[in-house]
């Protein structure tokens, strides 16, 4: 069963696939590592991921009809996933790593928006039949971790809608 670990840059998805006790595959991995891309995108300068060509990857990295649990990790794992678990953070949280992480102020304010905005939620119930949501903010790697792993093994249930951040609309880093 493969599931989409998702959320805007900078909510934490790689620090906590790292920490799950299931196979992950990192999408932006792949899809550097095997050259499965369109290019650059030059506002952006990052690479445009040929969709297609990873979707088939995937089929043969973890078959959808295999029991076993399989995350895909990446902001866009969502279109690859018939479930998806959404991290959130608060805008003003992101910001800073965001920030930190040398982001140029427009990318800075581009990422904060998406979030504010539910863009990878709204994205995610688009694309999956099942989608949660944790709000990461002031919960540990692990804590996101264990939430994740009762999500998936069907312990607890995180349906979306109870972040809403569309009052933080301040972006100016
Ligand atoms: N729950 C958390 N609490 C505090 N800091 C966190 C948490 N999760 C991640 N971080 C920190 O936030 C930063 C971004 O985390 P991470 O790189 O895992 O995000 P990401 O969603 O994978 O980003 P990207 O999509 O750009 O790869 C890192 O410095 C990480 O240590």
């Amino acid at each position: 069963m493969r599931a989409a670990l998702t959320g805007t840059p900078g909510t934490g998805k790689t620090t906590v696939a790292a920490l799950l006790p299931f196979r992950v595959i990192d999408l932006n991995a792949v899809v550097r590592v095997e050259e499965l891309t369109l290019g650059t995108d030059p506002d952006r300068s990052c690479l445009i991921a040929d969709v297609e060509a990873l979707a088939e990857r995937l089929e043969e990295l973890a078959p959808e009809g295999d029991d076993e649990i399989v995350v895909l990790e990446g902001h866009f794992s969502h279109q690859f996933a018939p479930e998806a678990i959404v991290l959130r953070t608060r805008p003003g949280v992101l910001r800073e790593r965001l920030v930190q992480r040398g982001y140029s102020k427009e990318k800075v304010r581009e990422n904060l928006e998406a979030e504010a905005l539910d863009v990878i939620l709204v994205e995610s119930a688009e694309w999956c039949d099942r989608v949660s949501e944790i709000d990461a903010t002031a919960l540990s790697p692990e804590e996101v971790g264990a939430l994740v792993v009762k999500i998936l093994r069907r312990e607890i249930a995180m349906p979306p809608g109870k972040v809403d951040w569309t009052g933080e609309m301040e972006f100016d880093p």
